[in-house]
This record gives C-alpha cells, sequence and structure tokens, in this order.
C-alpha cells in the first residue's frame, strides 16, 4: 500500500498543509526543529491513532488551537481508502471513507506504518514497558481481536487494581475480587496466545535478516517472556488453567500489596544473540542491527497477514546506518514498500535512492518540493 495524499490541518507546527506523494522514496530535508519528525509522525498517527512518541495526544494538536485534524488517501492493490483521524481535547474519532467508525479499535489497520527511529534503540536497551507497548501497537494493527481483548483486560485490570487496594484496607468485596479474577484470567489467555504467536512468526523473519545482516556470523532469537508457562502445545484453555492457579496462589499477597502482582502487564521480550543475552551482553552494533532485523521483520509479518506491503517510516536513522546495513534495508524495500525518510543531510544516503526520490525541504512548518 502507499499514501498518495496527506493534509494536515493544526497538526503540531503545521496550521494547513497538503502534500502529494512519490509511489517509492520520499525524503524530508530541513535542519533541526523544523518538522521534518512531525510529518512522519502524522503518517504513524493516522494508521495507528497514536504517536510513537507521545502518549498524550494534547501534544499533537497545533499550540492554542482545538482540533487537530489528519486526513490521507491510501491506495491498495485493488481498492484506494480515504482515511482520517480527527483529534481534540475531548478525544479522537477515526473516519474511514467518510464513516465514523464507533470504535477507534475498528479504524486502526486500515493503513499499516512501521516506523525505525532511534529511540527504537530503546527496543533492546530500554524498559520492559518500551517493549510490551511494541508489541502492542504492531500486533493491534493487525489484528483487531487482539485490540479488543488487550483494551477490555486493560480496563479489568484497572477495576481490579482498584479492587485490591480497598481490599488492602480491610473493606471491599472478596466476591468480585473472584468475579474480576474470572474475567481477567480468560482476557489474559486471549492476549497472551496472541503475543506468543506473533513474536513466533517475528521470530523466524528476524533470524533470517539478522543473518544475512550479520554476514551470517550471528543467530539472533527473539523470546515471549511470558507471566505464565506458554508453549507451542499450550491450547487457550491450559493458559486459562496456569494463570487461574497462579492467582489463586497469590491471591493473599495480592491484597496485602494492594495490587495486581501477575499477567500479560508484567510481561517482557528477551533477545539474545548466539544464546547471549543482547541487552546485557550486545554491542551497540549488535544492539542496532537487533533494531534494524525487528523492523524490517515486522515488514515481512504484515505483508504475509494482509497481502499488502505497510508504509515505512525512517526518522533519522538512514545515516546512522553503516554502508552493509544502509544498502541490506534499501534492498529490502526497492521497489516494494513506500518510504519515508527524514534527514539534516543528504550526505548519508544512498546516491540512486536519492535520484529516484522526491525531496520535500522543510524549514519551520513549511514544505516545498
Ligand atoms: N503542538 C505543537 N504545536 C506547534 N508546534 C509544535 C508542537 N509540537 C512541536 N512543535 C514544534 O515542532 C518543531 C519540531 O518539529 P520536529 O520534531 O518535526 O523537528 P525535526 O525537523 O524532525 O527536527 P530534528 O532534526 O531535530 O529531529 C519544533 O519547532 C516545535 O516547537
Amino acid at each position: 500500500m502507499y499514501i498518495k495524499q496527506l493534509t494536515l490541518r493544526q497538526f503540531r507546527n503545521y496550521k494547513k498543509v497538503e502534500l502529494s506523494f512519490h509511489k517509492q522514496v520520499n525524503v524530508f530535508l530541513g535542519e533541526n526543529a523544523q518538522g521534518k519528525t512531525n510529518i512522519l509522525e502524522s503518517i504513524f498517527v493516522l494508521a495507528l491513532a497514536k504517536s510513537h512518541r507521545t502518549s498524550k495526544d494534547k501534544e499533537l494538536i497545533g499550540w492554542g488551537e482545538e482540533f487537530a485534524r489528519i486526513h490521507g488517501e491510501i491506495a491498495k492493490k485493488t481498492s484506494s481508502l480515504d482515511i482520517e483521524l480527527i483529534l481534540s481535547v475531548k478525544g479522537k474519532k477515526g473516519k474511514i471513507n467518510g464513516l465514523e467508525q464507533k470504535k477507534l479499535s475498528e479504524y486502526v489497520g486500515a493503513a499499516n506504518v512501521v516506523m525505525f527511529a532511534p529511540e527504537d534503540l530503546n527496543l533492546v536497551k530500554g524498559s520492559p514497558q518500551v517493549r510490551r507497548r511494541f508489541l502492542d501497537m504492531e500486533l493491534g494493527q493487525i489484528s483487531r481481536v487482539y485490540l479488543h481483548h488487550l483494551g477490555m483486560y486493560q480496563k479489568v485490570l484497572k477495576q481490579r487494581n482498584h479492587l485490591l487496594k480497598t481490599l488492602q484496607f480491610g473493606k471491599g468485596s472478596k466476591e468480585m475480587l473472584d468475579i474480576l479474577t474470572d474475567q481477567m484470567i480468560v482476557l489474559a489467555a486471549e492476549v497472551t496466545i496472541r503475543r506468543y504467536g506473533f513474536i513466533k512468526r517475528l521470530q523466524t523473519w528476524a533470524e533470517q535478516i539478522h543473518h544475512d545482516v550479520s554476514r551470517g556470523k550471528e543467530k539472533l532469537e527473539i523470546r515471549y517472556l511470558s507471566s505464565t508457562d506458554v508453549s507451542e502445545d499450550k491450547d487457550l484453555s491450559k493458559i486459562k488453567d496456569g494463570y487461574y492457579q497462579t492467582y489463586q496462589e497469590l491471591r493473599e499477597r495480592e491484597i496485602q500489596r494492594g495490587v495486581t502482582l501477575f499477567g500479560p502487564h508484567r510481561d517482557d521480550l528477551a533477545f539474545s544473540i548466539n544464546e547471549r543475552d543482547v541487552q546485557t551482553y550486545g554491542s551497540q552494533g549488535q544492539q542496532r542491527t537487533t533494531a534494524l532485523a525487528l523492523k524490517l521483520a515486522e515488514i515481512e509479518l504484515i505483508y504475509s497477514e494482509i497481502g499488502e506491503y505497510p508504509i515505512l517510516l525512517l526518522d533519522d536513522v538512514l545515516s546512522e546506518l553503516d554502508d552493509y546495513r544502509q544498502s541490506h534495508l534499501l534492498r529490502t524495500i526497492q521497489g516494494r514498500v513506500q518510504t519515508f525518510v527524514t534527514t539534516t543531510n543528504v550526505s548519508g544516503i544512498d546516491e540512486q535512492t536519492l535520484n529516484q526520490a522526491a525531496i520535500f525541504h522543510v524549514s519551520e512548518g513549511t514544505i516545498t518540493k
């Protein structure tokens, strides 16, 4: 798929802008703090209804404005889509072909994007929260069912934590705790089984890509560290049994602590190269290659799930990659994946790519082609 046109109203430092894009490579060139990332971010938000760099939607709205609007025309293999996201202080709503979607989970996934930005190194080095966010965003855009279960899980978790806090002080109902625990077990199992399957599929591609980028020297492995025992031969009911048992065992401790101690909200991912943990032992280069392999694997996974390549957003990363990694990335996307690149300087970008690209100059929120 590719994005033909983008219109922004009051998004970050863009009052009003309308852009038509090249089917393949689009480069945004400009000095620091001019609005290059804001363009990539707007495409990301248009697709996922969430920013990659802030959880506060208010920050996306132009200063002093009441709302922001992002509109995009997406071309797919056999159809074309009009999608629009409106953000206001009251909330956000998404429209597909002019029709407002009742739930955002029904809107997300109409367009698919993969973003690769310098912060993605945190996927390897950062806290488990960063990796869970990665899992939820990426899996969410290819599985509506996942988004639905995740949203419900988070709701029940909030209620359960609230109740546990009350029980901690000798108030509240233990019967209610059992009801919420039962609800949570069902949802936790749904979330867990999908995350496990997603990581298994992602691993297949990431391992191959990492093998190529490291010139056959390294074997990358990604594991889903679930709070319950999950493996190939565990079906949904076995996973539920596992959760049930642990919640029984932890019941009194959770009441004492006033919080849910266990579940998908505590899960993590682990990366290893040649059987050694990358977080602890990986060099800067290996961590970078791991992040790159993950992103490229995502492109393949989305293609295999939906039969269309996603749109790739490369924020300030191309010139950061050495020649070998850069050419590997460019080979992967060539002619298949519409790509948006931001850079302060074109000198770090492969010449052949530049020759085929549309170049946009960005200066203080104004764009010229
Ligand atoms: N909500 C907002 N309303 C208006 N302007 C904003 C808003 N949020 C950020 N900005 C402005 O956007 C600019 C930053 O844009 P952006 O992050 O896209 O920079 P960039 O061109 O990618 O720079 P760099 O190369 O440093 O990454 C800053 O000038 C900032 O003041």
